[in-house]
Order: structure tokens, then sequence, then C-alpha cells
């Protein structure tokens, strides 16, 4: 995968070639469809398949202080495109002098000019230019005007539902992550270091491994049943395991993290990469009566874990 950080000193690259074009933030079934079709266009050079994003995330440089709302961080998105047979990305820097090109000059400046793209793919939901001002439709005739191809792909709907990063976001936060899985294509995962924890797991005989999600979008809080692959390291796999995503009220007030217990599992974890997958939601995170209780409601925790990872 190469990254592409400069239209301006322009990316050679992109000259004739097919471009996807959004956030793809969670690379769900609809950003699937739109890289496909930017795949499958023949064009004349053959060039290799490309997308075109914008980073930071234009809603997090339009409010930087608003809860944390991405499903996934720029490394995991870049990985999950790279899966899909991306080679190319295009990660625009999203700052105020972007913002404030009108539709036309983007497509002039950017699209045409600078990266000098013959084809481009968007969502119909797509919005570009000052104030979201200009629509797929826009960039059409944009494209007429400039010299390159625009493709406008179908809405999904997966069980009545659109799918959007939106409608996604909401299934998490709702406890339902086998809906939000149906509606990516793939289990919604928080990949990432693991970190140093209070050192209690073990004590408690359930070791986490523990990892940061800070700036991600927060499923509910809670238990669930994860499926948890060790990316990195001479233990490097997949595992089944239970996972508690929260603030541990046992043990005070603590910023929210993700401590995930990976069965039939021994070994060192620190520094490692892991890719935990949210399966079913458990329980609400709770302060039990003394640590006892808590560790008779992890054994059943993680029976039940079990149960249903068995299942899939
Ligand atoms: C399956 C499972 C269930 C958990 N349930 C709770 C809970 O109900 N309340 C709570 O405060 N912490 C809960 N925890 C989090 C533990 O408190 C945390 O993993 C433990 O304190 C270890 O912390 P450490 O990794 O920083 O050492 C749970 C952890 C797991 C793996
Ligand atoms: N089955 C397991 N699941 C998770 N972590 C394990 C497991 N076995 C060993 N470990 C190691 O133990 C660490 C977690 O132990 P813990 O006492 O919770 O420490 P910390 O508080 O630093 O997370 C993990 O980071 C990992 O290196």
């Amino acid at each position: 995968m190469h990254h592409h950080h400069h239209w301006q000193g322009l990316a050679p690259d992109a000259r004739g070639a097919s471009v996807a074009m959004g956030n793809f933030d969670g690379v769900h079934l609809g950003h699937q469809s739109v890289i496909d079709l930017a795949r499958r266009t023949d064009i004349p050079h053959d060039a290799p398949l490309g997308i075109v994003t914008f980073e930071p995330h234009p809603r997090q440089f339009f409010a930087p202080d608003a809860p944390a709302f991405r499903l996934m961080n720029p490394e995991a998105r870049a990985n999950r495109l790279a899966k899909l047979g991306v080679r190319h990305l295009y990660e625009l820097p999203f700052d105020a002098t972007l913002a404030s090109l009108s539709p036309e000059a983007f497509a002039r400046d950017v699209l045409a000019n600078g990266l000098g793209i013959a084809h481009v793919v968007v969502g119909a939901d797509f919005c570009f230019g000052k104030g979201r001002s200009g629509t797929a439709t826009d960039l059409q005739t944009l494209g007429a005007k400039y010299g390159f191809a625009t493709t406008i792909a179908p809405l999904l709907s997966v069980g009545g539902t659109e799918v959007s990063s939106t409608a996604i976001r909401t299934a998490l936060a709702e406890g339902r992550p086998r809906d939000a899985a149906a509606m990516l294509g793939h289990w919604h995962r928080i990949e990432g270091e693991v970190i140093h924890g209070e050192k209690r797991g073990r004590e408690l005989g359930y070791p986490t491994a523990n990892m940061s999600v800070d700036g991600l979008h927060l499923p509910r809080l809670g238990v669930y049943a994860v499926k948890a692959d060790i990316l990195t390291g001479p233990q490097a796999g997949s595992y089944m395991g239970a996972a508690s995503l929260g603030v541990r009220p046992m043990f005070g007030v603590n910023r929210p993290n993700l401590e995930t217990f990976l069965f039939d599992f021994k070994g060192d974890l620190y520094g490692q990469h892991l890719s935990i997958a949210f399966v079913d939601y458990l329980r609400p995170e709770l302060k039990f009566d003394g640590l006892d209780a808590l560790i008779t409601q992890m054994d059943a925790d993680c029976r039940k874990a079990r149960d249903i990872l068995a299942a899939l």
C-alpha cells in the first residue's frame, strides 16, 4: 500500500487512475461496492485501484471537541483497504484550505489538475466542497467539464436499514454488534497495541490485554464475547475471548478502555498488536459486592462467550 499525502505536489501514480472517494469510516458494504465499481471500470492505462480520502475526517476538522466518533483509526482503515486490493491511498490533508474550496475548484484543482484521475466513484450521498454544497450529480457535471468520468454508486440496504457509518455507530452504541456486522460485511473491530494496566487481572485469575480506545466511537459499554487476533509477535494467531469495554466501576472511575481475556492462551502480549472483533453483547459493567462476586460473574461470562463463539 502506497500512501500519498499531498495533492499539490502531484501524485504521479494517480494519472489516469480509477479511484473511489469518500471517508470510508468502517469500510462497510456500501464502501465495498464503491471500491468494486472503481476496480471494475475499464480504464485505458490499467492504473492500479486508488482511494481518495480525507485525513483528518472532515467532521473531526470542523468539531475537534465533539465526542469521538470514528469507527476505526487511520491505520486500521488503511489495513482494511489494503485487504480489498487497494494499492494507492491518497489521503488528502483536510485543512482550512481544502475545506474552503468550492465544488468546482475541488473538481478542477484537486481531482483533475492535482491528481489527474481518469475516473472517480462516489456513493449517492457524497457531498463535497465548501459547506458540503456539491452533490454526487454536481461531481458528474464537473467531471464532464474537467475531463474525468464519474460513477455514482447506489446506496445499499441491509435488513431494511440503509447502510451508513451513522447506522453502524447507532447499532454499536445500542449493543447490537451483529446488526453492525451485517452492515459492515465483517465484525466491528478495535485494533491497537497492548498496553500496561493495573496488573490486577492476573490476581483475579483473568489477565486482560489492555488497549486504548481514545479517539474511537464507543460501542455500548459492557462485557462482550469477542474474537481476538494477535497480529504480531511469536504467538500471532486467532483466539476467542471475553472482553470488557468500559470504566471498571469495581475499581473507581477510570478512563474507558478495552480489556480482553484470551481463552486457552498463555504468554506476554505487551507491545503486540491485537484486533478485537465484537460478536455479542453479554451484560453491562457492574460494581459487585467484593472481588469473589466479580470473579464468579467472569467465570459465567467466559462460559457464555465460549458457547456463543463455538456456534459461529
Ligand atoms: C469478562 C470480563 C468481565 C468484566 N466485568 C467487569 C465488571 O462487571 N465490573 C468491573 O468493574 N470490571 C469488570 N471487568 C474488568 C476488570 O475489572 C479488569 O479487567 C481488571 O480490573 C484487570 O485490570 P488490569 O488489566 O488493569 O489489571 C471485566 C473484565 C472481563 C475480562
Ligand atoms: N490469556 C490471557 N489473556 C490476556 N492476557 C494474557 C493472557 N495470558 C497472559 N497474558 C498477559 O498478561 C497481561 C495482562 O495481565 P494483567 O494482570 O491484566 O496486567 P495489565 O494490568 O498490565 O493488563 C497481558 O497484557 C498479557 O501480556
